[in-house]
């Protein structure tokens, strides 16, 4: 296992591969996961990439720090963790308010980034009465008292009626989260608005959502590819928030296709 010390918390961190002849790749993560959840898209892209996948505060073996956090801590930690790594000029996929970290480490740390894969996320997500309301369901009855709703969000109904195990498994990940960490972040995105920040982006980036994403629905993301001068935009079948559990194989498919497009043909 591997642990940073960045801007005062531990980051719980994985590293594969060397970063020197390599493109990096980043995985920033979703609220409410660790960054376990990216293994069947890792294990499809081990040899051609260095890989960095981490938990962001308050989330998996990562410290808590002091929540209720902003966005900039989640975007200073990102950027330290790279600093700290020795990494530029990574490519950086994020899920959900990982994606909106990635959107931030843009506007802030340019130099640490070459492309964004932004999936399943947005320029603002929620309102802040949902995030609020969030909250105090979380600080009155903890975790588990929204995780049926959450769950309906992150997965599809097949997922729900054939993968019995692994939802299992990925309610434990949600309710084990720390409360602080959890509400903390909720926080971060009730206060999160980057409409004006992802007009600004010029690396090469492209939104994906799941067909049946019930949190940053497909109509929502084209809305985020529209704000990015020259994003791409793709839609993944039969999946919802998580496509990287979810629909891996097709996810990994997009992702290769757009980095090979401006890494191979230099096009975008
Ligand atoms: O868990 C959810 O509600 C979906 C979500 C919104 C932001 C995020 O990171 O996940």
């Amino acid at each position: 296992m591997q642990f940073a010390s960045i801007n005062g918390v531990t980051l719980h961190y994985q590293l594969i591969g060397a970063p020197e002849g390599k493109p990096v790749l980043v995985f920033a993560n979703s609220l409410g996961t660790d960054f376990r959840i990216w293994r069947d898209v890792i294990l499809r892209l081990i040899g051609d990439f260095a890989i960095v996948t981490y938990d962001m505060r308050g989330h998996g073996l990562s410290d808590i720090g002091t929540p209720p956090y902003s966005m900039n801590h989640h975007v200073g930690d990102l950027a330290g963790l790279l600093d700290y790594l020795e990494v530029k000029n990574a490519i950086i996929c994020g899920l959900s308010v990982g994606g909106m970290v990635a959107q931030g480490l843009y506007a802030t740390r340019p130099d640490l980034v070459r492309a964004l894969i932004l999936c399943d996320t947005a320029h603002k997500i929620g309102t802040p009465d949902s995030w609020n309301a969030r909250i105090a369901a979380v600080n009155k009855d903890g975790i588990q008292s929204i995780a049926e709703g959450i769950f309906n969000v992150w997965f599809t109904p097949a997922f729900h009626a054939q993968r019995r195990e692994e939802l299992a498994g990925y309610r434990n990940m949600l309710v084990r989260q720390p409360v602080d960490g959890y509400t903390g972040t909720c926080a971060a995105l009730r206060d999160a608005d980057f409409t004006e920040a992802a007009r600004r982006i010029a690396a090469p980036t492209i939104c994906i959502v799941g067909d049946q994403d019930g949190s940053t629905s497909p109509g929502l993301v084209l809305e985020l590819a529209k704000l990015i001068p020259r994003s791409r935009y793709e839609v993944i079948k039969d999946a919802a928030h998580i496509p990287c559990v979810e629909q891996p194989e097709a996810l990994t498919a997009v992702m290769r296709a757009f980095i090979d497009e401006f890494e191979l043909g230099g096009k975008l």
